[in-house]
């Protein structure tokens, strides 16, 4: 059983997250004819992705997949096109007031906080800490194997465990998208397959939809029903990763045999 600490902040009914409205189960997210671009590299999207959705995005290096993340979230402007949440769209909205959050592999904890500080951002973005939110945070940082490590600074934590407090701060932040660009990298298998059971398990009790950049084919059998290819700026409509991955097309199966 989960922690009552996550149970209370999970969805229960439909609600408003940053204007939008987010059903019991999740957001679909559509990418209708978007071209994005970053410098000179353009990236093209046509498709949907299912209510409360488990997705992984996959591709050779240069494909465009944190592009396409990037986009997403805002970080990069839509040339054409456009982003709908549950069908409204997503244009002039900036990052800070998309219902999603982005977690990259690096450089995503304030050096000058402690580790409890990053955290308690998820919840609170001036650290104005209720003793409600501090048992939270503290249960978050229990639930990614920091306990009793929050009075760091990240330039004491190891890479894996900067990256679980990063997960700790995404998790609080408890958006209905979670998009997550290869934040597990820094660790190793077994810890990998920890931290991806417990984005599995807390995705589904938030309800949230999950979009998430990964190498390894394992990763994405493991928690990602679904797959999005990404190759040479072009991001396929999202299929069954079992069926990919069993008759890969040319450009996929190039792909992971190189990795
Ligand atoms: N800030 C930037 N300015 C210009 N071009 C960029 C910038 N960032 C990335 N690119 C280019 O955009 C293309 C797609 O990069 P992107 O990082 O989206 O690919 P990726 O599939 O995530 O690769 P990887 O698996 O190596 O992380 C690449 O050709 C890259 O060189």
């Amino acid at each position: 059983m989960p922690p009552p600490v996550w149970r209370s902040y999970c969805w229960r009914s439909a609600r408003r997250c940053s204007g939008f409205l987010i059903g019991e189960d999740g957001l679909t997210l559509d990418c209708e004819g978007l071209r994005l671009r970053n410098g000179s590299f353009e990236l093209t999207a046509d498709f949907s992705v299912p209510q409360g959705a488990s997705v992984a995005v996959m591709g050779p290096s240069g494909g465009g997949k944190s592009s396409l993340l990037a986009g997403l979230a805002g970080f990069l402007p839509a040339v054409a096109g456009r982003v709908c949440l549950n069908g409204a769209p997503l244009d002039g909205v900036p990052p800070g007031d998309r219902p999603m959050t982005l977690l990259f592999q690096e450089h995503n904890l304030f050096p000058h906080l402690t580790v409890a500080q990053n955290a308690g951002l998820g919840l609170r973005p001036d650290l104005k800490l209720s003793s409600e939110d501090k048992a939270r945070r503290d249960a978050a940082l229990d639930e990614v194997g920091l306990s009793g490590l929050g009075a760091r600074y990240p330039s004491d934590l190891s890479g894996g465990q900067r990256s679980r407090a990063a997960l700790a701060r995404a998790l609080l932040r408890d958006r209905p998208l979670l998009m997550l660009d290869e934040p597990f990298a820094a660790l190793g298998p077994a810890l990998r397959a920890d931290m991806l059971d417990l984005v599995a398990r807390i995705r589904a009790e938030q309800g949230a939809t999950l979009l998430m950049v990964t190498h390894h084919p394992a990763d994405a059998r493991r928690i990602a029903p679904l797959t999005i290819f990404v190759d040479e700026g072009r991001a396929h409509a999202p299929v069954e990763t079992e069926v990919l991955l069993a008759d890969p097309p040319p450009a996929l199966k190039r792909y992971l045999g190189e990795v």
